[in-house]
């Protein structure tokens, strides 16, 4: 009898595990099935019907072929699995979850720019499927093994997977800027302040969000000529675009704004970058300051511990070690890198999601 369910738990354990297996096997579906849905724009059609049965949501994609029709319920199911949708059974209809409605195009915290950006061929299907091939050449990254130049040189070679990355990164600026500018933690950031310059700022998304909010705080949007292009010198109210690399110049001003650069870079790299910072910026007794928003990576043991969002770290590292050379960084790693540049103290403030805020002072 004990023998009969020995044998019987070691073949649930087997079961289970193999599930297991099958789920990673099939991952990449989930993602083409949202990705099938953004394209065939269901979340922007949901939005205007606010609920929606399969028979309304048929009416309207004329262009879905007949014999297709009834695909829809198998990939909704798919859409409600994922958390994306609900599906209230009494009226056999669908609609938004809050994780779904990011989904909308136009919306204010959209993420779908991102979410196309992240299906992108050119970031995923190549560079990922030559990471063995990169652990045994002597190129710096998977993205080089595959083009032959870093990220940045190919966004300028080609502008329409450029202008795909800049607005996957300002949607990203969109939701942040919300959460940062109406954060209780963070009133007392911008206090004091009369001039910021965002650098690697994009096409200005959330240099322009704290510009409007704070109308006496002069603002400069920094980054590379081909992502500053036409904005260059044009000033609106108290917001500037200003186009160079930060390796080289940083314009000067009360303090300076480093959202998702950091972690694009090597540590050799980001205390060149930190130094050339402290250049730009007053001393700490008149008010200099470095803003860094970026990933602190969180330790699995400690408690309250948001496993989702450690995945979503551990993912981004694998993608900035693979594709760009850089890393992401535990706080021990971040107060190395601080004292190397040689800044005096830090602060880490808040946490947005995957992301915290640490203002460092010279
Ligand atoms: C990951 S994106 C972050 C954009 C923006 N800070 C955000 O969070 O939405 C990195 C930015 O750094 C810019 N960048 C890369 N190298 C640069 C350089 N040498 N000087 C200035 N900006 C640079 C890129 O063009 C890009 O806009
Ligand atoms: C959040 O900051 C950055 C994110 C990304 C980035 O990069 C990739 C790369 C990839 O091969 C697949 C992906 O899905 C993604 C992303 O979703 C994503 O957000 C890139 C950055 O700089 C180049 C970031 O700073």
């Amino acid at each position: 009898m004990a023998k009969n369910e020995n044998i019987r738990a070691d073949l649930e354990q087997l079961l289970q595990a193999e599930a297991q297996t099958w789920d990673y096997i099939l991952s990449f579906v989930r993602p083409s099935c949202i990705r099938c849905a953004v394209e065939l724009r269901i979340p922007d059609i949901l939005r205007k019907h606010g609920i929606m049965t399969i028979s309304d949501l048929v009416a309207s994609l004329p262009n879905l072929n007949p014999s297709k029709i009834s695909f829809l319920p198998v990939l909704m199911r798919i859409l409600v699995h994922s958390g994306l949708l609900n599906y209230q059974k009494e009226v056999d209809s669908y609609s938004f979850t809050t994780a779904g409605s990011l989904l909308i195009e136009n919306e204010p915290f959209s993420k779908r720019s991102h979410f196309l950006f992240s299906q992108n061929p050119v970031i995923t299907l190549k560079p990922f499927s030559s990471l063995s091939h990169w652990l045994q050449d002597d190129l710096p990254t998977a993205f080089d093994t595959t083009y032959g130049k870093s990220m940045w040189d190919y966004c300028a070679d080609e502008p329409k997977f450029g202008s795909i990355f800049n607005d996957a990164m300002a949607s990203d600026s969109k939701l942040f800027s919300h959460l940062f500018i109406n954060s209780e933690q963070c009133k007392h950031v911008f206090e004091g302040l009369t001039s910021l310059v965002d650098v690697g700022g994009g096409t200005g998304t959330l240099a322009m969000a704290i510009a409007n909010a704070f109308p006496r705080l002069n603002c400069i949007v920094f980054d590379l000529p081909h992502v500053i292009g036409d904005r260059k010198g044009i000033t609106t109210g108290n917001l500037e675009f200003v186009a160079g690399s930060m390796f080289d110049n940083i314009p000067y001003a009360n303090a300076i704004l480093l959202k998702f650069i950091l972690h694009n870079w090597s540590d050799e790299d980001c205390v060149k970058l930190l130094k050339k910072c402290r250049e730009s910026i007053p001393s700490k007794e008149k008010g200099g300051k470095v803003m860094v928003i970026d990933i602190v990576i969180e330790d699995y043991s400690s408690n309250n511990i948001n496993e989702q969002l450690v995945q979503v770290q551990h993912f981004m590292d694998v993608i900035m070690r693979i594709s760009y050379g850089a890393k992401e960084r535990t706080k021990t790693e971040w107060e190395k890198l601080f004292l190397d540049a040689g800044f005096s103290d830090y602060k880490i403030t808040a946490n947005f999601g995957m992301r915290s805020l640490i203002e460092i002072y010279p």
